[in-house]
């Protein structure tokens, strides 16, 4: 492989990415690429940068130094709404809480991640109940997130964040508000979609996700990179 095709492979590059809160050093000079197709689970105690490091990979917060690339696109050099657009088109969130809207049933709250990115409703809908079926929600289409179990809210929330086929998926705890059973199925969907070729980036204080899901695991500890090994996924 030429370096000129393994640049191209690159999803994410981060190059000497610091963050003050204040006092506060949250990230303290990190550098780490992620290529096409990997699944890279993040860990560390708490308070050592992890949910800092995928604010600022989803753009929703910036750096104090440093430069991001996603797939060549310099964040810094967006202003508010380009970020913004990055985020809805390229990027997608599976949170710890879920994080869906509670006054849109199933169906619309994956459907309105497409209408945001100018997909018609019709269409919006058509790709939210395929993507609710392949996900074995389909039938709660109707339902409000209130009456869903937490392992099908997150099922209804992946949906969402692979609505508009991002290059990344960013998962934070993904399952750490469920428990064991809905969390191994989250955590096999998550291995399901990396094996079709959806790059991840997981942070998560659960071993198993890791051991289950990355084929790279990255340690943090007090806001930057301690260890970093390849794993050997045996599922
Ligand atoms: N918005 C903020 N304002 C001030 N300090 C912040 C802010 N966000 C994070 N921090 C601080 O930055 C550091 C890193 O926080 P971060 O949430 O990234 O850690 P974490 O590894 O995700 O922790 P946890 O595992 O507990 O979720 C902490 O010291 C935290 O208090």
């Amino acid at each position: 492989m030429t370096s000129e095709n393994s640049s191209e492979r690159v999803v994410v590059r981060l190059d000497g990415v610091r963050k003050e809160y204040g006092q506060s050093v949250a990230l303290d000079g990190v550098s780490m690429e992620i290529r096409t197709g990997e699944a890279v689970a993040v860990m560390g105690p708490s308070g050592c940068g992890k949910s800092t490091l995928l604010n600022m990979v989803a753009g929703l917060d910036r750096p104090t130094a440093g430069t991001i690339n996603i797939h060549g696109d310099d964040l810094g050099g967006m202003n508010e709404t380009g970020l913004a657009l990055f985020r809805r088109r390229r990027i997608g969130m599976v949170f710890q809480f879920f994080n869906l809207l509670d006054d849109l049933t199933a169906l619309d709250n994956v459907a309105l991640a497409g209408q945001l990115t100018g997909t018609s409703a019709r269409q919006a809908r058509k790709r939210a109940l395929e993507l609710l079926d392949e996900l074995g929600v389909a039938d709660r289409r109707n339902d409000y997130p209130a009456t869903l179990s937490g392992g099908q809210r997150q099922r209804v929330a992946v949906a969402r964040a692979l609505m508009n086929k991002p290059s990344l998926l960013l998962a934070d705890e993904p399952t750490g508000a469920l428990d064991r059973q809905s969390g191994e199925q989250v955590m096999n969907l998550l291995l399901d979609l990396n094996r079709i070729g959806q790059t991840l980036l997981v942070v998560t204080h659960d071993p198993r996700l890791a051991e289950r899901c990355a084929t790279r695991l990255v340690e943090f500890e007090d806001g930057r990179i301690a260890r970093e090994k390849v794993l050997e996924r045996t599922a």
